[in-house]
Protein backbone atom coordinates (compact mmCIF):
# COMPACT_ATOMS: atom_id res chain seq x y z
CA UNK A 1 0.00 0.00 0.00
CA UNK A 2 1.08 3.29 -0.65
CA UNK A 3 1.41 5.75 2.06
CA UNK A 4 -0.34 8.85 2.32
CA UNK A 5 2.21 10.32 4.82
CA UNK A 6 5.89 9.47 4.10
CA UNK A 7 9.18 11.25 6.04
CA UNK A 8 12.95 10.23 5.38
CA UNK A 9 15.05 11.73 8.05
CA UNK A 10 12.82 14.83 7.95
CA UNK A 11 14.20 18.23 9.72
CA UNK A 12 12.17 21.27 10.48
CA UNK A 13 13.42 24.43 11.28
CA UNK A 14 11.74 27.74 12.34
CA UNK A 15 13.17 31.27 10.99
CA UNK A 16 15.53 32.30 7.77
CA UNK A 17 16.33 29.69 5.65
CA UNK A 18 19.88 31.33 5.74
CA UNK A 19 22.54 30.99 8.28
CA UNK A 20 20.50 29.52 11.07
CA UNK A 21 22.25 25.21 11.76
CA UNK A 22 21.09 26.13 15.00
CA UNK A 23 17.14 26.51 14.23
CA UNK A 24 15.99 23.10 13.76
CA UNK A 25 13.53 21.94 16.16
CA UNK A 26 12.87 18.90 14.70
CA UNK A 27 15.37 16.47 13.79
CA UNK A 28 15.75 12.90 11.72
CA UNK A 29 11.74 12.30 11.89
CA UNK A 30 10.84 9.37 9.79
CA UNK A 31 6.99 8.11 9.98
CA UNK A 32 4.80 6.43 7.49
CA UNK A 33 0.96 6.44 7.31
CA UNK A 34 -1.23 4.26 5.74
CA UNK A 35 -4.11 6.12 4.04
CA UNK A 36 -7.42 5.89 5.65
CA UNK A 37 -5.22 5.74 9.17
CA UNK A 38 -5.92 7.48 12.39
CA UNK A 39 -2.34 8.96 13.82
CA UNK A 40 -1.89 10.62 17.25
CA UNK A 41 0.52 13.21 18.09
CA UNK A 42 1.19 13.20 21.51
CA UNK A 43 4.45 14.97 23.44
CA UNK A 44 5.18 17.53 26.13
CA UNK A 45 4.81 20.82 25.69
CA UNK A 46 7.39 22.19 23.28
CA UNK A 47 8.47 18.63 21.85
CA UNK A 48 7.25 20.19 18.34
CA UNK A 49 4.03 18.65 17.61
CA UNK A 50 2.65 21.81 16.66
CA UNK A 51 5.63 22.26 14.16
CA UNK A 52 5.19 19.07 12.41
CA UNK A 53 1.32 19.45 12.31
CA UNK A 54 2.53 23.18 10.37
CA UNK A 55 4.86 20.78 8.05
CA UNK A 56 2.58 18.45 7.53
CA UNK A 57 -0.42 21.16 6.40
CA UNK A 58 2.21 22.33 4.22
CA UNK A 59 0.18 26.03 4.78
CA UNK A 60 4.06 27.52 5.09
CA UNK A 61 4.38 26.84 1.45
CA UNK A 62 1.19 28.82 0.21
CA UNK A 63 1.49 32.22 -1.33
CA UNK A 64 1.31 34.84 1.29
CA UNK A 65 2.17 32.84 4.31
CA UNK A 66 3.74 34.51 6.91
CA UNK A 67 7.38 34.08 7.92
CA UNK A 68 7.08 32.03 11.48
CA UNK A 69 5.84 29.07 9.30
CA UNK A 70 8.46 26.00 9.92
CA UNK A 71 9.93 24.81 7.21
CA UNK A 72 12.00 21.23 6.14
CA UNK A 73 15.83 21.61 6.19
CA UNK A 74 16.58 18.01 6.00
CA UNK A 75 15.63 14.87 4.45
CA UNK A 76 11.99 14.82 2.47
CA UNK A 77 8.04 14.72 3.58
CA UNK A 78 5.62 13.72 1.09
CA UNK A 79 1.86 13.76 1.81
CA UNK A 80 -1.05 13.02 -0.61
CA UNK A 81 1.91 12.71 -3.40
CA UNK A 82 2.79 15.90 -2.81
CA UNK A 83 6.54 16.59 -2.16
CA UNK A 84 6.83 19.35 0.86
CA UNK A 85 10.58 19.99 0.68
CA UNK A 86 10.44 21.11 -3.11
CA UNK A 87 6.79 20.95 -4.39
CA UNK A 88 6.15 21.62 -8.10
CA UNK A 89 3.42 23.93 -8.95
CA UNK A 90 1.24 21.37 -9.84
CA UNK A 91 1.51 20.40 -6.17
CA UNK A 92 0.93 23.92 -4.39
CA UNK A 93 -2.48 24.14 -6.84
CA UNK A 94 -3.54 20.25 -5.36
CA UNK A 95 -2.06 21.15 -2.17
CA UNK A 96 -5.51 22.96 -0.47
CA UNK A 97 -7.66 20.95 -1.48
CA UNK A 98 -5.82 17.65 -0.77
CA UNK A 99 -4.49 18.58 2.66
CA UNK A 100 -6.64 20.10 5.51
CA UNK A 101 -5.13 22.27 8.68
CA UNK A 102 -7.31 23.07 11.42
CA UNK A 103 -5.21 24.98 14.38
CA UNK A 104 -6.44 25.85 17.17
CA UNK A 105 -6.54 29.53 16.13
CA UNK A 106 -8.46 28.75 12.78
CA UNK A 107 -11.29 30.18 14.17
CA UNK A 108 -10.00 33.49 14.43
CA UNK A 109 -8.68 33.29 11.06
CA UNK A 110 -11.75 33.32 9.05
CA UNK A 111 -12.62 36.45 7.34
CA UNK A 112 -15.15 38.74 8.60
CA UNK A 113 -16.33 40.59 5.69
CA UNK A 114 -18.19 37.35 4.42
CA UNK A 115 -20.74 35.45 6.08
CA UNK A 116 -20.51 32.35 8.26
CA UNK A 117 -21.67 31.05 4.99
CA UNK A 118 -19.15 32.28 2.38
CA UNK A 119 -16.18 31.88 4.77
CA UNK A 120 -17.35 27.64 5.00
CA UNK A 121 -16.96 27.13 1.00
CA UNK A 122 -14.41 29.71 0.39
CA UNK A 123 -12.11 27.44 -0.10
CA UNK A 124 -14.01 26.05 -3.62
CA UNK A 125 -14.54 29.70 -4.37
CA UNK A 126 -11.74 31.56 -4.22
CA UNK A 127 -10.69 28.46 -7.03
CA UNK A 128 -13.84 28.63 -8.69
CA UNK A 129 -16.22 31.63 -8.87
CA UNK A 130 -18.15 29.35 -10.94
CA UNK A 131 -19.24 26.63 -9.17
CA UNK A 132 -22.92 25.81 -8.37
CA UNK A 133 -24.00 28.25 -5.70
CA UNK A 134 -26.54 26.75 -4.66
CA UNK A 135 -25.13 23.02 -4.29
CA UNK A 136 -22.31 25.01 -2.34
CA UNK A 137 -25.08 26.44 0.37
CA UNK A 138 -26.63 23.64 0.81
CA UNK A 139 -22.85 21.71 1.36
CA UNK A 140 -22.55 24.68 4.10
CA UNK A 141 -25.43 24.11 5.77
CA UNK A 142 -24.94 20.17 5.93
CA UNK A 143 -20.97 21.17 7.56
CA UNK A 144 -22.67 23.50 9.81
CA UNK A 145 -24.86 20.93 10.74
CA UNK A 146 -22.21 18.30 10.80
CA UNK A 147 -20.55 20.79 13.43
CA UNK A 148 -23.27 20.96 15.55
CA UNK A 149 -23.92 24.46 14.70
CA UNK A 150 -27.41 25.93 13.82
CA UNK A 151 -28.20 26.84 10.05
CA UNK A 152 -29.11 30.15 10.97
CA UNK A 153 -25.38 30.92 11.44
CA UNK A 154 -24.93 30.56 7.88
CA UNK A 155 -26.04 34.82 6.84
CA UNK A 156 -24.13 35.99 10.17
CA UNK A 157 -20.57 37.10 10.03
CA UNK A 158 -17.56 35.37 11.97
CA UNK A 159 -17.71 38.51 14.59
CA UNK A 160 -21.07 38.35 15.48
CA UNK A 161 -20.55 34.58 16.46
CA UNK A 162 -18.63 33.71 19.61
CA UNK A 163 -14.86 31.70 19.82
CA UNK A 164 -16.31 28.03 20.21
CA UNK A 165 -18.20 28.63 17.17
CA UNK A 166 -15.71 30.47 14.94
CA UNK A 167 -14.02 27.02 15.60
CA UNK A 168 -16.28 25.31 14.61
CA UNK A 169 -17.02 27.44 11.46
CA UNK A 170 -13.33 26.70 10.08
CA UNK A 171 -13.87 23.47 11.17
CA UNK A 172 -17.00 23.17 8.09
CA UNK A 173 -14.16 24.70 6.73
CA UNK A 174 -10.96 22.69 6.47
CA UNK A 175 -14.02 19.72 5.58
CA UNK A 176 -15.43 21.61 2.41
CA UNK A 177 -12.93 20.35 0.35
CA UNK A 178 -13.37 16.78 1.60
CA UNK A 179 -9.32 16.71 1.71
CA UNK A 180 -7.28 13.22 1.56
CA UNK A 181 -5.22 14.16 4.91
CA UNK A 182 -7.01 16.13 7.39
CA UNK A 183 -4.65 17.70 10.18
CA UNK A 184 -5.97 18.42 13.54
CA UNK A 185 -4.24 20.87 15.96
CA UNK A 186 -5.96 20.26 19.41
CA UNK A 187 -9.53 19.43 18.01
CA UNK A 188 -11.08 20.52 21.51
CA UNK A 189 -9.87 23.78 22.42
CA UNK A 190 -11.96 26.48 22.09
CA UNK A 191 -15.18 24.12 21.44
CA UNK A 192 -17.66 23.86 24.62
CA UNK A 193 -17.23 20.50 26.30
CA UNK A 194 -21.53 19.62 24.81
CA UNK A 195 -20.19 20.18 21.46
CA UNK A 196 -16.86 18.44 21.61
CA UNK A 197 -18.53 14.62 21.16
CA UNK A 198 -20.13 15.77 18.21
CA UNK A 199 -17.13 16.53 16.73
CA UNK A 200 -15.26 13.46 17.57
CA UNK A 201 -18.01 11.49 16.11
CA UNK A 202 -17.98 13.61 12.73
CA UNK A 203 -14.08 13.01 12.65
CA UNK A 204 -14.38 9.42 12.95
CA UNK A 205 -17.31 9.59 10.20
CA UNK A 206 -15.59 11.19 8.13
CA UNK A 207 -12.76 8.52 8.51
CA UNK A 208 -14.66 5.40 8.16
CA UNK A 209 -16.89 6.71 5.34
CA UNK A 210 -14.53 8.73 3.30
CA UNK A 211 -11.45 6.82 4.09
CA UNK A 212 -10.21 10.48 5.41
CA UNK A 213 -6.74 9.91 7.18
CA UNK A 214 -6.40 12.01 9.98
CA UNK A 215 -3.39 13.31 12.33
CA UNK A 216 -4.95 14.24 15.49
CA UNK A 217 -2.30 16.61 17.58
CA UNK A 218 -2.90 16.97 20.92
CA UNK A 219 -0.92 16.89 24.54
CA UNK A 220 -4.53 15.20 26.04
CA UNK A 221 -3.68 11.55 25.24
CA UNK A 222 -7.54 10.60 26.33
CA UNK A 223 -8.27 12.97 23.41
CA UNK A 224 -6.66 10.93 21.07
CA UNK A 225 -7.77 7.76 22.22
CA UNK A 226 -11.49 8.43 21.95
CA UNK A 227 -10.48 8.22 17.80
CA UNK A 228 -7.20 6.06 17.75
CA UNK A 229 -5.03 3.63 19.38
CA UNK A 230 -2.42 4.74 16.89
CA UNK A 231 0.00 7.22 18.28
CA UNK A 232 3.91 8.81 17.70
CA UNK A 233 5.42 10.20 20.62
CA UNK A 234 7.40 13.32 20.16
CA UNK A 235 10.20 14.37 22.72
CA UNK A 236 12.84 16.97 22.17
CA UNK A 237 12.05 17.38 18.78
CA UNK A 238 12.18 13.72 18.04
CA UNK A 239 9.82 10.89 17.43
CA UNK A 240 10.62 8.60 20.64
CA UNK A 241 7.90 5.93 19.69
CA UNK A 242 5.45 5.03 17.03
CA UNK A 243 2.51 2.31 17.60
CA UNK A 244 -0.14 0.96 18.90
CA UNK A 245 -0.39 2.72 22.09
CA UNK A 246 -0.58 -0.42 24.43
CA UNK A 247 2.91 -1.71 22.61
CA UNK A 248 4.34 1.96 23.28
CA UNK A 249 3.78 1.76 26.62
CA UNK A 250 4.00 -1.90 27.82
CA UNK A 251 8.02 -1.42 28.67
CA UNK A 252 9.02 2.00 28.63
CA UNK A 253 12.44 2.74 28.47
CA UNK A 254 12.45 6.50 28.13
CA UNK A 255 11.22 8.55 30.56
CA UNK A 256 8.48 10.12 29.45
CA UNK A 257 7.27 7.80 28.05
CA UNK A 258 7.49 6.70 31.70
CA UNK A 259 5.37 9.34 32.75
CA UNK A 260 2.61 9.23 30.17
CA UNK A 261 2.15 5.48 31.43
CA UNK A 262 1.73 6.75 35.10
CA UNK A 263 -0.12 9.51 33.75
CA UNK A 264 -2.59 7.03 31.70
CA UNK A 265 -2.74 4.05 34.60
CA UNK A 266 -3.61 7.10 37.00
CA UNK A 267 -6.54 8.48 34.63
CA UNK A 268 -7.73 5.17 33.73
CA UNK A 269 -7.58 3.84 37.21
CA UNK A 270 -10.92 3.11 39.18
CA UNK A 271 -9.93 5.64 41.80
CA UNK A 272 -10.77 3.03 44.72
CA UNK A 273 -7.52 1.41 43.85
CA UNK A 274 -5.53 3.90 44.63
CA UNK A 275 -6.18 4.41 48.20
CA UNK A 276 -4.64 2.63 51.19
CA UNK A 277 -6.72 1.50 54.24
CA UNK A 278 -5.80 3.90 56.26
CA UNK A 279 -7.32 6.84 54.39
CA UNK A 280 -10.26 4.77 54.00
CA UNK A 281 -10.53 4.27 57.72
CA UNK A 282 -9.84 8.39 57.97
CA UNK A 283 -12.74 9.13 55.99
CA UNK A 284 -14.94 7.14 57.78
CA UNK A 285 -14.25 8.92 60.78
CA UNK A 286 -14.70 11.85 59.44
CA UNK A 287 -17.94 11.49 57.56
CA UNK A 288 -19.64 9.39 60.29
CA UNK A 289 -19.35 12.57 62.11
CA UNK A 290 -20.58 14.92 60.01
CA UNK A 291 -23.19 12.43 57.73
CA UNK A 292 -23.84 9.57 60.46
CA UNK A 293 -23.06 6.19 59.06
CA UNK A 294 -21.62 5.71 55.58
CA UNK A 295 -20.80 2.66 53.29
CA UNK A 296 -17.39 1.07 52.89
CA UNK A 297 -17.59 2.61 48.93
CA UNK A 298 -18.49 6.01 49.82
CA UNK A 299 -15.96 6.13 52.14
CA UNK A 300 -13.66 4.68 49.73
CA UNK A 301 -14.38 7.17 47.10
CA UNK A 302 -14.15 10.38 49.47
CA UNK A 303 -10.73 8.64 50.03
CA UNK A 304 -10.07 7.70 46.48
CA UNK A 305 -10.81 11.82 46.13
CA UNK A 306 -8.40 12.95 48.59
CA UNK A 307 -5.76 11.46 47.15
CA UNK A 308 -6.31 12.47 43.99
CA UNK A 309 -5.96 16.11 44.98
CA UNK A 310 -3.03 14.65 46.94
CA UNK A 311 -1.17 13.36 43.63
CA UNK A 312 -2.22 16.32 41.59
CA UNK A 313 -0.57 19.04 44.04
CA UNK A 314 2.78 16.85 43.98
CA UNK A 315 2.74 15.98 40.21
CA UNK A 316 0.82 18.52 38.49
CA UNK A 317 0.44 16.63 34.97
CA UNK A 318 -1.53 14.26 36.35
CA UNK A 319 -4.68 17.06 36.14
CA UNK A 320 -3.75 17.24 32.55
CA UNK A 321 -4.22 14.00 32.05
CA UNK A 322 -7.78 14.06 33.71
CA UNK A 323 -10.27 13.65 31.66
CA UNK A 324 -10.82 16.15 28.95
CA UNK A 325 -14.88 16.88 29.92
CA UNK A 326 -13.52 18.23 33.72
CA UNK A 327 -10.19 20.16 32.41
CA UNK A 328 -11.98 21.60 29.75
CA UNK A 329 -15.35 22.32 32.15
CA UNK A 330 -13.25 25.02 34.27
CA UNK A 331 -11.56 25.96 31.58
CA UNK A 332 -15.33 27.70 29.78
CA UNK A 333 -16.02 28.67 33.07
CA UNK A 334 -13.15 30.66 33.27
CA UNK A 335 -14.09 31.85 30.04
CA UNK A 336 -17.21 32.53 30.03
CA UNK A 337 -18.09 36.52 31.30
N1 LIG B 1 7.75 30.68 15.20
C1 LIG B 1 8.73 30.09 15.88
N2 LIG B 1 9.99 30.55 15.80
C2 LIG B 1 11.02 29.96 16.44
N3 LIG B 1 10.88 28.87 17.22
C3 LIG B 1 9.63 28.35 17.35
C4 LIG B 1 8.50 28.94 16.71
N4 LIG B 1 7.40 28.21 17.02
C5 LIG B 1 7.84 27.22 17.83
N5 LIG B 1 9.17 27.31 18.04
C6 LIG B 1 10.00 26.40 18.84
O1 LIG B 1 9.86 25.10 18.33
C7 LIG B 1 9.85 24.15 19.38
C8 LIG B 1 8.64 23.24 19.22
O2 LIG B 1 7.47 24.04 19.37
P1 LIG B 1 6.03 23.47 19.03
O3 LIG B 1 5.06 24.59 19.14
O4 LIG B 1 6.12 22.72 17.78
O5 LIG B 1 5.84 22.44 20.24
P2 LIG B 1 4.51 21.71 20.77
O6 LIG B 1 4.92 20.33 21.10
O7 LIG B 1 3.42 21.87 19.79
O8 LIG B 1 4.19 22.54 22.07
P3 LIG B 1 2.74 22.86 22.75
O9 LIG B 1 2.19 21.55 23.23
O10 LIG B 1 3.14 23.76 23.88
O11 LIG B 1 1.90 23.52 21.73
C9 LIG B 1 9.87 24.91 20.68
O12 LIG B 1 11.18 24.89 21.18
C10 LIG B 1 9.49 26.31 20.27
O13 LIG B 1 10.12 27.26 21.08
Amino acid sequence: MEHVISAVDCSVSHGPKVGNADARVISGVNLTVNPGEIVGIVGATGSGKTSLGRVLSGRGLLKGASRDWPWISGGSLTVADIDMRHPTKNDLLRLPLSIGYLAPDSGELLRNDLTVGENVVEPILSRDRDFDRKALGRAAALLLDAVDLEIGLLNKFPFECSRGQRQRIAFAQALIVEPKVLIVDEPAQGVDVLARPALFDLLERLNQTRGMTLVVISNDLAAIERLTSTVVVCNHGRIIAHGEIDDVLADPQDHYLLRMKEAREFASAPLAGLIDQEQVAAAERVVDGLFGDISDEEAAEIAAEAERRRLIAERPEFARFETGEQHSETKDEQESP
